[in-house]
C-alpha cells in the first residue's frame, strides 16, 4: 500500500468541512489481545477459559484533514515498523510491556470481567502500540482527543500522560465504571456512557470546545474501535472535517484493507467504499 498522503485533489475549497483524506497506513500490527475465541460468549460464565490471549492482526489507518499541516510527530516517538514509500504494510511483532499487559487483565479481574464479543471486547495488551496510535496522531499538551471504547483505559492512560484532554465514549457500564475508578483524580478526562452509534457526537465535541480550548482549534481522534462497528465509525468521522484534524484508527486488517483498496469492478465494492471516496481521497508518493 506504501505511504498514502493528504491531497485535496479535484475536491474543491468549499468542501473542506467535509473533505477528509485517508494518508497513511502507517502499519500492520501483530499485537496480543486479551478477547473470546470463537463461540466464547455462548459459552457463557462456564466457560470462561475461551477467553483467551491472541495475537491479531490490526491495521492503524490514518484520516488527515486536507487543509492542516501533516502533524509533525515529537522526535523520540518513532513508529516501528513503519517504512516510507514501503510497498505493503508492514508486519510488527511489538514487544509486550508489562504496565499494559497485567494493568488490563488486573482491572478485568478485579471486575470479574470477561470481553463481550457482543461488543466487539477485545483489549490491547501491548503498550508500544497504544504509544504508535497515540504518536501517529501527534498527541501532545493541549489537544483534545476523543477515544471511542477505552475499556480498561490502557490507550486512554497514553493520551493523558501525552497530556491532551481526553473524551471517551464507552457503551459497556461496567467498562465505564472501571476507567473513571482508574483516572479519578484526573478532571483531563470526561467518560460517557452512551453508544457511539447513537451518540450526538458533534454537540459533545462542541460543549468540550467551550470548555476547554485546544491548542490547534480542532480535536482529534486515537482509537481502538470495537470491530464490529467500524463502518459506523467511520460513517460518523469523516464528515467532521470542521471538528477533526486527524483520525487515528486500529482496525481489523481486512476491514482496513477493504476501505481503501476496493476496486469498482470487484464484488468487493460496497456502499461504504462510495462514502470514504467521497469524503476522501488517497494518493500514493
Ligand atoms: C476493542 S475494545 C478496545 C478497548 C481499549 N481501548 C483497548 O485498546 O484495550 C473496544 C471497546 O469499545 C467498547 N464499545 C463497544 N461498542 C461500543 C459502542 N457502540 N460505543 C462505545 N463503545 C463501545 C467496548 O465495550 C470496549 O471497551
Amino acid at each position: 500500500m506504501g505511504e498514502l498522503v493528504a491531497e485535496v485533489g479535484c475536491k474543491s475549497l468549499t468542501e473542506r468541512q467535509v473533505v477528509s483524506v485517508i494518508y497513511r497506513i502507517l502499519g500492520t500490527y501483530c499485537s496480543q489481545m486479551y478477547g473470546l475465541s470463537s463461540n466464547g460468549e455462548r459459552a457463557g460464565r462456564q466457560n470462561q477459559n475461551r477467553h483467551r490471549i491472541a495475537m491479531t492482526t490490526s491495521t492503524l489507518l490514518v484520516f488527515q484533514n486536507p487543509l492542516l499541516p501533516k502533524p509533525t510527530r515529537p522526535a523520540h516517538s518513532s513508529i516501528a515498523g513503519v517504512q516510507k514509500g514501503a510497498a505493503s504494510a508492514c508486519i510488527v511483532c511489538a514487544r509486550s510491556q508489562d504496565d499494559d499487559y497485567h494493568a488490563t487483565i488486573k482491572a478485568l479481574n478485579s471486575k470479574g470481567r470477561f470481553p463481550r464479543k457482543s461488543l466487539g471486547q477485545h483489549y490491547m495488551l501491548n503498550s508500544e502500540i497504544n504509544d504508535q496510535l497515540a504518536a501517529a496522531a501527534a498527541v501532545q499538551e493541549g489537544d483534545i482527543v476523543l477515544e471511542i471504547g477505552p475499556g480498561t483505559g490502557s490507550l486512554t492512560n497514553v493520551l493523558l500522560n501525552a497530556g491532551a484532554t481526553v473524551l471517551a465514549i464507552e457503551k459497556d457500564q461496567h467498562m465505564v465504571g472501571l476507567v473513571r475508578e482508574r483516572f479519578a483524580s484526573i478532571d483531563q478526562l470526561k467518560v460517557l456512557q452512551e453508544d457511539f452509534v447513537k451518540c450526538h457526537i458533534r454537540s459533545h465535541m462542541l460543549s468540550l470546545f467551550e470548555r476547554r480550548k485546544s491548542s490547534s482549534g480542532f480535536a482529534k481522534v486515537v482509537a481502538n474501535i470495537p470491530f464490529n462497528i467500524s463502518t459506523d465509525v467511520i460513517k460518523q468521522l469523516l464528515p467532521m472535517g470542521d471538528i477533526f484534524s486527524e483520525v487515528v484508527l486500529l482496525l481489523q486488517e481486512e476491514t482496513a484493507l477493504r476501505l481503501v483498496e476496493p476496486s469498482l469492478r470487484t464484488s468487493e465494492y460496497r456502499p461504504i467504499n462510495i462514502f470514504v471516496n467521497f469524503y476522501s481521497g488517497q494518493f500514493c508518493i
